[in-house]
């Protein structure tokens, strides 16, 4: 692994609790790792903290097998051969963009110098842009030549924090991709920040889903998104609802008992298959992590209903009413009630435009069942 981080812990002063708190992860060469997590979870700090540039206060950063941070041991930033990205890109607008790419290899002679700018350029797709200064680029472009700048020192790890939120959502995206291809291209192990759930999806090999300091998981987008490890995983990645289930032996199969049908489990802690009217189909459980996690055994639990595991049919016995809708483009997103009073969020294709107050048709169609111990 090339970065490891082994029970973490970020305290600021004046603050009772950790920011980081006992975050274990790593990262392998060339991976680029993607930090999620609402506002204040921790992720600047964590990312700060790997950069040298805020102290640890418990368990150990190291890089390439090497210690460099932990409560008694501190590697001065610029020996960290760490390169980083901020939101706003902090260029010297009065500078052309060769000047400022140069920026960290200012002790490198001219001609390698230029060689390298040259080169950082053509990768980030701003070749022959040197003479052409920084406050007459568009955001994207400025946000390319950050990059540059960056990875002009040949940094072992690049850190990016929240690197598109200053631009628009479109460009985000586009350049979510672009920079994926970029630090691929350059082999770079990278970490970033975001709190963008579609940037992180587009651009992490391996993504990592922080809450309150700690990190709730830490896999790829698939296993977060069909296996959520916890119930603030299953809440904060895609659209779904926990809904109250009951758990029960029947035959020799647990079987969830949902208000859209009975979901059946194939053995009592093993992956759950769920019965839709298309025939079985199997699923897997979480893997548990502790105490917040999967519920598998009988009883009480909350099951995960996911806006795609909704399926609208006009022929279903099961009736919703329309409470409200949004627009998706190809789609429209459903919150829909039970006669229970039960909510449940529903992905439509968008030529299915029904009136809010409406009650449409509707069954479930579940191939990952993920049950959670009931909510207190
Ligand atoms: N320099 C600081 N001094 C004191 N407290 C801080 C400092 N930086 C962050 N904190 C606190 O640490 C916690 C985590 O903040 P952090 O900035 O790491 O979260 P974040 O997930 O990056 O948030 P955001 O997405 O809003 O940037 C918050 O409670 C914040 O108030």
């Amino acid at each position: 692994m090339f970065l490891e981080l082994s029970r973490l812990e970020v305290r600021h002063a004046g603050h009772a609790q950790a920011a980081v708190q006992a975050l274990t992860l790593a990262l392998r060469a060339g991976d680029i790792g993607v930090l999620i997590g609402p506002s204040g979870c921790g992720k600047t700090s964590l990312l700060r903290a790997v950069a040298g540039l805020t102290p640890v206060s418990g368990g150990e950063i190291r890089l390439s097998g090497s210690l460099v941070g932990s409560a008694a041991l501190s590697v001065p930033p610029e020996l960290r051969r760490i390169g980083m990205v901020f939101q706003d890109y902090a260029l010297f607008p009065h500078l052309s963009v060769g000047r400022n790419v140069a920026f960290g290899i200012h002790r490198l002679p001219r001609a390698e110098q230029a060689a390298r700018v040259a080169e950082v350029l053509r990768l980030v797709g701003l070749d022959g842009c040197e003479n052409r200064f920084a406050h007459e680029l568009s955001g994207g472009q400025q946000q390319r030549v950050a990059l540059a700048r960056a990875l002009a020192p040949r940094p072992r790890l690049m850190l990016l924090d929240e690197p598109f939120s200053s631009l628009d959502v479109d460009l985000r995206e586009r350049l979510a991709h672009e920079v994926r291809g970029i630090l691929k291209a350059a082999g770079t192990t990278a970490l970033l920040v975001t709190h963008d759930q579609f940037e992180a999806f587009a651009l992490g090999d391996v993504i990592g889903v922080m809450h309150e300091g700690q990190l709730h998981q830490w896999a790829d987008a698939y296993t977060l998104y069909h296996r959520p490890a916890t119930r603030f995983v299953a809440d904060f990645i895609g659209h779904g609802v926990l809904a109250p289930a009951t758990l029960v032996q029947r035959g020799g199969h647990v079987v969830a008992q949902t208000p859209l049908g009975d979901l059946v489990a194939q053995t009592p802690l093993g992956d759950l298959v769920a019965q839709t009217p298309l025939g079985d189909s199997v699923a897997q459980t979480p893997t548990p992590l502790d105490e917040r996690s999967a519920q598998t055994s009988p009883g009480a639990c909350d099951v995960l209903l996911r806006a795609d595991d909704i399926v609208h049919d006009d022929r279903a016995p099961l009736q919703a009413q329309i409470m409200r809708k949004s627009f998706r483009g190809a789609e429209f997103l459903y919150t829909l009630r039970l006669a229970s009073g039960q909510h449940l969020l529903a992905h439509v294709p968008s030529h299915h435009d029904h009136a809010l107050g409406e009650w449409i048709g509707i069954r479930a169609q579940v191939d990952h069942v993920v049950t959670f111990p009931r909510a207190p």
